[in-house]
């Protein structure tokens, strides 16, 4: 199994090369150079498995051999046993034909765990291998950056420097961040939005000297790696409703399209997922991107869903390269487009063959709050506002097609996490879990920085391990 970039002009790669690059060197997004697939019968033998067999038989293709099989099955086993629920990402029916598919079990409450449990393990243990240390830099909009920080805290081999936009997050989401004690930990708050601090997080990748020097490694979902273990939750949503005999459509509350471009992943390598439907909120670049056919970035609106206040989204990028039969010269183009006048079009034949997979909708505030609320009362089933975008936008789409194909909606964060807004909305202050004790006491270390590359590369310099060994 090789990684090819999508802009094609990157060194291809194997799994682990791919792991540790983050970002390709031309400023690409790795991709297996083919999907592997599964057949009907295979997808079949596959039920009743637990959520780490079944992430063991999905996942193993794509290491390549590249890791002894025993290992890679002890990590994956490890990295779900982190998880507080025994099902790790349960299903839970909502309405006729409707469910939701909890991904918020893991030790910081929301979907990013799935992957970045498992993402520590595999760089943790490829550095180890290599003798090797990296310096790790992320952006986040809120729950990225938590997720990051408590699986790769104290870990030796790496420094964790976490970009995120100053005062947009939620509390909760801060703290997690913040409050680590661990030495290689280091959060920046960066006046800035979070397409901001994707954007430095970029510009250090293709600083190629900056990038050498430190080591860097990436663990946004612009890292295959983060991609690779979120297809598998796909599977157990869809075998539990009856694949591959019956097909399933899934909507992704989605900001930077990679949770749903793992569900594209699925449905490539053989699982029958009927539509895939991303959900946004009133930074609706996708929505309108696929009614359009134009890319067209606008500013970055504050919303109760802060997690998905992003207009740059990264994985589109990865569907492009897809539409457009794989053709890296194309992608390099619109690209471009992107970087001088903010935005592109999609030409008739990639856009039919996107409209031909996705379906988009989306919510404003005020739907998604009246979502929470009726919810609740209707259903006894408390939802944060990213999960309520989607069960709001499902519902829509449903109404129109009522074509009897089950509905799983992504529940991507526990209410807990965003508790203002959801009281605000329902008139219940969802607490958080007993194991966070006094997470909104702990005392907060982060260091506030302009959105400035130079600036935040001296920073990052100053303080990583890594910088000093490597000549
Ligand atoms: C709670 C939550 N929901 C949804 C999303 C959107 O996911 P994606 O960026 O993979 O589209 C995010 C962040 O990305 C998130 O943190
Ligand atoms: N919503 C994310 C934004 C970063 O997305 P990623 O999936 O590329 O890491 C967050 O919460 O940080």
């Amino acid at each position: 199994m090789k990684y090819v970039s999508t802009r094609g002009e990157a060194p291809v790669l194997g799994f682990c090369d791919a792991l540790l690059a983050g970002l390709a060197r031309d400023g690409g997004l790795y991709l297996p150079q083919e999907f592997p697939t599964l057949s009907p019968d295979e997808i079949r033998a596959m039920r009743g498995k637990s959520y780490a067999d079944i992430a063991i038989r999905v996942l193993t293709p794509f290491t390549g051999g590249e890791i002894p099989q025993a290992d890679f099955e002890r990590m994956v086993r490890e990295a779900y046993a982190t998880f507080h629920h025994a099902a790790v990402c349960p299903l839970v029916q909502t309405g006729a034909n409707e469910f939701v598919l909890e991904l918020f079990h893991g030790p910081t409450l929301a979907f990013k765990d799935v992957a970045m449990q498992l993402l520590a393990r595999l760089m943790d243990y490829t550095l180890a291998k290599r003798g090797e240390r990296a310096t790790i830099v992320g952006a986040t909009s809120g729950d990225t950056g938590g997720a990051a920080i408590e699986a790769f805290a104290n870990r030796d081999r790496t420094d964790i420097f976490i970009l995120f936009p100053h005062g947009r997050v939620s509390p909760v989401q801060q703290r997690q961040m913040t409050s680590s004690t661990a030495p290689n930990v280091h959060a920046l708050s960066v006046e800035g939005n979070f397409d901001d601090c994707q954007a430095l997080v970029k510009g250090m990748f293709n600083d190629l000297r900056f990038r050498d020097a430190l080591s860097l490694s990436g663990v946004n979902s612009i890292n295959w790696a983060r991609i690779m273990p979120q297809v598998v939750y796909y599977f157990t949503a869809a075998l539990s409703l009856g694949a591959p005999d019956r097909p399933v459509s899934f909507t992704v509350p989605t900001g930077n399209f990679g949770d749903i471009f793992a569900g594209y992943v699925a449905k490539r390598m053989g699982l029958p997922i009927d539509r895939l439907i991303a959900a946004t909120n009133d930074n609706d670049i996708l929505y309108r991107t696929l009614q359009s056919g134009a890319y067209e970035t606008r500013g970055v609106v504050q919303t109760t869903s802060p997690s998905m206040d992003i207009q740059v989204s990264s994985n589109f990028e990865r569907l492009l390269f897809e539409a457009h039969g794989r053709d890296g010269a194309a992608v390099r183009r619109l690209m471009d487009g992107l970087k001088q006048s903010g935005g592109f079009a999609i030409a008739d034949t990639p856009l039919k063959r996107i409209r031909g997979e996705f379906d988009a909708g989306r919510s404003t505030m005020a739907e998604t709050a009246e979502t929470i609320r009726s919810v609740l009362e209707t259903d006894g089933y408390l939802l944060d506002p990213h999960s309520a975008i989607g069960v709001k936008v499902a519902r829509d789409i449903d109404k129109a097609r009522a074509d009897g194909v089950p509905m799983v909606i992504l529940a991507t964060a526990h209410p807990a996490k965003f508790p203002d807004a959801v009281a605000q909305a329902s008139g219940m202050a969802p607490e958080l879990p007993g194991r966070f004790g006094d997470l909104m006491e702990r005392k907060e270390k982060f260091t506030v920085l302009p959105n400035d590359l130079k600036i935040v590369e001296d920073h990052i310099s100053r303080n990583s391990r890594a910088y000093c060994i490597t000549p």
